[in-house]
C-alpha cells in the first residue's frame, strides 16, 4: 500500500512510539470488552463484580484513554510532517526541473493535488491510527471468540470472508471512479483558470463566454454524477457491512440453538462480543472510502513528484559554485546545438543544429519572422531546454550535465513571456537608491516605488511591467543578458533609449547582450546580426557588412 510506505518514511523513532501506543490502546480496548462480559455473566448468575473486576475495568479503561490519546496526537505530528516535507520537496522540484518538465504539467491537477488532497490525508491520517487500532481489538476479540464457541468463530470467519470478497469488487470500482473525480476536479480547476486569465476575451463575446459556460456546466455535471456513484459505493460498502452483520448474528441467534449443544450457557457472552467484533469491523468499513481516497490521491501526489524528479536538477549552493568558473569567459561556443520540441515526433518543431560563437561585450541580434525559432534558440542558449545533440562551450570548457545548471547561472533575462516578481529575490541586500535610479531611468519613479525590497505595485502597462523586469535583470549584473522582443511594447522614445542608450551601455560594461527583436531599424546597433528561417540559420551579418549594405 502507498499510505504504508509514504508513513514508512517517517522518523523511526516516533513511527515505534505510535505503534506501541496503537497496539497498547487496542489491546486495552479488548480486555475492556473481556472484562465487561465476564461481568454480564456474573451478573447473569445472580453475582455482584468484584473488586478485581472493578480494577481490571478502570486499569484498562486508564490505560487505554492515555494510549488512545497519545498514539493519536502522535499520529497527527508525524503525518504533519510527513505532509510537510512532501509539500516541501514538490515546491522544491518544481524551481529545479528542467523547463520542458515544468512546462508539460497540468496546473489544475498540481493545484487541486498539492492543496487538496494533502489536506484530506491530514484529516483522515488519525482514523487510520483509529482504525489500526479497531483491527488489534479485533484480532483479540476473535481470539476470544474462539475461546468462547469456535462454532461461532467459524461462522464469524465465513460471514467476514465473503464480505471481504464483496469489499474487493467495490472497492476497484470506487477507485476508478475517485481517479476519474480527480481528473475532472482537474478540468474544472483549469476551466476557472482559463476564465479568469480570458476575461477579457470572454466579456468581449457573449458567444464565447456562452461556449466556456457550457463546457464547464457539462464538466461539473459529470463530476456531480461521478460524485453520486462514489456516494453509491460508500452506501455500498456500508450496507455490506450490516449485510455480513445480521447474517452472522442470525446464524447464532437461530440456527445456533438448534445444532450447536450447550449453545445456551455461552449465549451471553457471545451476543456482546460478536456485536463488539462486527460494530469494529463496521466502523472500520464505513471509514475505509476515506482511507481509499486518500490513498488515491497519495499515490497522484507522487506521481507529480516522480515526473518532477525525471527532471530534476542540483541545488542553488553547487549551481553557484559550478557556474564561478564561466564568469570571466572570453566567448561562449554553440557547437550544432539542437533542440526539438517532440523528438518522438518527426513532424515535431526543431530548431538547429545551430553553430555561432558569442564574444564577451558583443551585441547580437537573433531576427527572423514569427516562428522562425528566436525564442527558442534564446532558451537553447541559456541552456533552458536540454539538447538532443551539439554542446555549448564557454572558452575551452564544455558545458555538460550538472554543469548547465552553473552556467546558466551566467545569464539575466527578459523573456517574451517574462514574469515579474514583486520582490527583488536573490537580492535582498541591494540598494534602494540604485533602484530608484533605474527607476527613474525608465521612467516609472511616480508610478512605482522601491519599498522593503518590494514594489509598490505591478498593476502597471505591460510595456511599463517589461520596464520593471529589465530593471531587475539590470540589477542581477550578470555577465550575459538576454532580451527577447523586449522592445515590442515600448513607444518610439523609450525603444529608442533602448537601443542606443542601454545596450551600448551594457556593451560599454563588458556584457555580452542576445536579443530577440523585428526592430530592423536598429539592427546596426548589434556588433552581428544572426537571421533565423524555420530553426534554421540563413546568414549572419557583422555590423560592417549591414552598413555596407
Ligand atoms: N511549447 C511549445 N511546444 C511545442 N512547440 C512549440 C512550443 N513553443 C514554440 N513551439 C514551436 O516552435 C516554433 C518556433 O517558436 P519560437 O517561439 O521559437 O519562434 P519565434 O521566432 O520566437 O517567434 P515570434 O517572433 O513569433 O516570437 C513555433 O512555430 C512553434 O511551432
Amino acid at each position: 500500500m502507498v499510505l504504508i510506505d509514504f508513513v514508512k518514511g517517517a522518523n523511526r523513532n516516533q513511527l515505534r512510539w505510535m505503534i506501541l501506543l496503537t497496539v497498547i490502546a487496542g489491546c486495552a480496548n479488548a480486555a475492556l470488552i473481556v472484562v465487561i462480559t465476564n461481568v454480564a455473566k456474573s451478573v447473569a448468575n445472580a453475582e455482584r463484580p468484584d473488586l478485581v473486576a472493578w480494577m481490571s475495568f478502570l486499569g484498562a479503561f486508564g490505560l487505554y484513554y492515555l494510549a488512545n490519546q497519545f498514539a493519536l496526537v502522535r499520529s497527527m505530528a508525524i503525518i504533519e510532517d510527513l505532509l510537510n516535507q512532501l509539500r516541501l520537496k514538490v515546491a522544491d522540484k518544481l524551481r529545479k526541473s528542467e523547463l520542458p518538465v515544468v512546462d508539460r504539467l497540468d496546473r489544475g491537477r498540481l493545484y487541486n493535488l498539492v492543496a487538496k488532497e494533502t489536506n484530506h490525508l491530514s484529516v483522515t491520517f488519525p482514523l487510520i491510527v483509529d482504525a489500526v487500532q479497531q483491527v488489534v481489538l479485533l484480532f483479540v476479540a476473535v481470539l476470544y471468540l474462539l475461546y468462547l464457541s469456535p462454532a461461532a468463530f467459524f461462522v464469524f470467519g465465513a460471514t467476514v470472508g465473503a464480505g471481504v470478497i464483496g469489499f474487493k469488487v467495490i472497492d476497484s470500482r470506487y477507485r476508478q471512479i475517485l481517479k476519474l473525480v480527480e481528473r475532472m476536479q482537474a478540468e474544472m480547476l483549469d476551466a476557472i483558470l482559463d476564465t479568469i486569465s480570458g476575461s477579457k476575451e470572454l466579456r468581449l463575446s457573449a458567444d464565447r463566454s456562452d461556449a466556456l459556460g457550457k463546457a464547464y456546466r457539462k464538466r461539473s455535471t459529470l463530476l456531480e454524477r461521478l460524485l453520486v456513484r462514489s456516494v453509491e459505493h460508500w452506501v455500498s460498502l456500508i450496507m455490506l457491512g450490516s449485510v455480513t452483520m445480521f447474517t452472522m448474528l442470525g446464524v447464532v441467534a437461530f440456527a445456533f440453538p438448534k445444532y450447536i449443544a450447550g449453545h445456551n450457557a455461552t449465549i451471553f457472552q457471545l451476543v456482546p462480543v460478536l456485536l463488539f467484533c462486527m460494530g469494529t469491523l463496521a466502523k472500520t468499513v464505513t471509514q475505509s472510502p476515506m482511507f481509499i481516497r486518500a490513498e488515491v490521491g497519495l499515490q497522484s501526489i507522487l506521481s507529480i513528484d516522480r515526473e518532477l524528479s525525471s527532471g530534476s536538477s542540483i541545488s542553488p549552493e553547487q549551481a553557484r559554485s559550478l557556474g564561478k568558473e564561466y564568469l570571466d569567459f572570453s566567448k561562449i561556443t554553440f557547437n550544432g546545438i539542437r533542440f526539438s520540441y517532440d523528438p518522438m515526433d518527426e513532424e515535431a518543431y526543431v530548431v538547429g543544429p545551430l553553430n555561432l560563437t558569442v564574444s564577451r561585450a558583443e551585441i547580437i541580434f537573433l531576427v527572423g519572422g514569427n516562428g522562425s525559432g528566436k525564442s527558442t534558440a534564446l532558451r537553447m542558449m541559456t541552456g533552458l531546454l536540454p539538447l538532443q545533440s551539439g554542446w555549448i562551450g564557454v572558452d575551452d570548457k564544455t558545458v555538460t550535465g550538472k554543469a548547465v545548471a552553473g552556467y546558466r547561472e551566467l545569464f539575466s533575462s527578459v523573456f517574451v513571456d517574462f514574469h515579474l516578481f514583486d520582490r527583488l529575490y536573490g537580492l535582498e541586500g541591494i540598494d534602494p537608491g540604485q533602484v530608484n535610479q533605474l527607476l527613474a531611468e525608465m521612467e516609472l519613479s511616480g508610478k512605482v516605488t522601491f519599498e522593503d525590497g518590494r514594489f509598490n505595485r505591478l498593476q502597471l502597462s505591460t510595456g511599463q511591467r517589461k520596464r520593471l523586469a529589465l530593471i531587475a535583470a539590470i540589477l542581477e549584473n550578470r555577465p550575459v543578458y538576454v532580451f527577447d522582443e523586449w522592445s515590442a511594447e515600448q513607444d518610439v522614445q523609450f525603444r529608442d533609449h533602448f537601443y542606443n542608450g542601454i545596450l551600448p551601455e551594457l556593451r560599454r560594461q563588458g556584457k555580452t547582450v542576445i536579443v530577440t527583436t523585428h526592430d530592423e531599424k536598429y539592427w546596426k546597433v548589434a556588433d552581428r546580426v544572426v537571421k533565423l528561417d524555420l530553426g534554421k540559420i540563413e546568414w549572419v551579418k557583422s555590423k560592417a557588412e549591414l552598413e555596407a549594405e
